[in-house]
């Protein structure tokens, strides 16, 4: 290699590092609550890439703190236990049995997995659920197919949100992973849609950000044309499209509007097959997907 070519090389990675800095000043001491899913949670080279992320933005300053999925991994255990399982209105009918299978999976299965993934680089990552410390309490929800509301079983929705323990564990500089479910007041524990759960828990902690891995490059406002892919989108904007969008966008709009109009300055809908896509969000000025914010 020519000594300018190692120049120029040298360069671009300096002017790489030094287009963080603003972002850097402008987040550090904030947290970040990242929802997990997607293809970034299937594809071994994703995981590794996501893990990373989580553990850089721990050294330069933020809070990360992430929510996990695992609609794939729970569907795939249940078809190998010969449990029926279908889908209403975005939301997993959900049986007593089915809620055995949702809790092993991901609290057990799903969130080990990517506490082991962080713990690579440093004893960072502590495993929670809706269970533990009473993070969660969740009230029984119907799903809406059609306009009609229709029973799907043992799902809740975030009735309230007791941030004592994710607030300890950030204090002591961990990286809390959270596993979606949740006890009702009774007690009896109920599946919760990860992304409601992630914006629910953005909001109870003041957070800065929420970040929303998906398998494609943001919102579109016309889906499929490809030409519709927004950038930008305030909030009565999102509202007045919600109704107009197909299932499963529905779930992460909601939870980014929700999680806006709850007093979370932005939440970004990025593609988690692009490897490092949180680090791209949160770091470069581009920014990356789609970002929702106040009018
Ligand atoms: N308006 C839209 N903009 C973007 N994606 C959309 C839209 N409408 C439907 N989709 C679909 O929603 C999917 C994301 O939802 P889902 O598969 O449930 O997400 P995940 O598995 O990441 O939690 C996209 O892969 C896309 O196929
Ligand atoms: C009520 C409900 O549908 N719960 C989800 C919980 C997991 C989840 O939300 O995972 P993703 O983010 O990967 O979709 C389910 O049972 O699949």
């Amino acid at each position: 290699m020519t000594l300018s070519i190692a120049h120029e090389r040298a360069q671009h990675k300096a002017e790489t590092l030094i287009e963080a800095l603003p972002w850097l000043a402008q987040f550090h001491g904030a947290t970040v609550v990242v929802k997990y899913g997607g293809n970034a949670m299937i594809d071994p080279e994703l995981q590794r890439a996501f893990a990373a992320d989580m553990v850089f933005m721990r050294y330069a300053g933020l809070k990360p703190v992430v929510v996990h999925g695992g609609g794939p991994q729970i569907s795939a255990m249940l078809k190998r236990l010969g449990i029926a399982s279908e889908f209403r209105g975005g939301l997993r009918v959900t049986t007593p049995e089915a809620m055995d299978v949702v809790r092993m999976v991901l609290v057990g299965q799903v969130g080990r997995e990517l506490v082991g993934l962080i713990n690579e680089h440093g004893p960072f990552a502590v495993g929670l659920s809706g269970e533990d410390a009473k993070l969660f309490t969740a009230v029984r929800r119907h799903a809406y197919v059609d306009g009609e509301a229709v029973d799907v079983g043992l799902v809740g929705d975030v009735e309230h949100v007791n941030v004592g323990a994710v607030a300890d564990l950030i204090a002591a500089g961990r990286i809390p992973v959270i596993s979606t479910v949740a006890p009702d007041g009774d007690g009896v524990l109920h599946n919760l849609n990860a992304d409601t759960a992630a914006s629910a828990l953005a909001i109870a902690l003041e957070a800065r950000k929420l970040v929303v891995l998906t398998d494609v490059p943001g919102l579109y406002t016309d889906w499929p044309d490809t030409t519709s892919l927004v950038s930008r989108i305030d909030t009565d904007a999102l509202a007045e499209l919600l109704p107009r969008l197909e299932s499963g966008m529905v779930p992460k709009m909601e939870a980014c509007l929700r999680a806006v109009r709850g007093g979370v300055p932005a939440a970004h809908v990025v593609d988690g097959r692009v490897a490092h896509s949180t680090l791209l969000e949160v770091f470069t000025s581009e920014g990356f997907g789609t970002m929702v914010v106040n009018p």
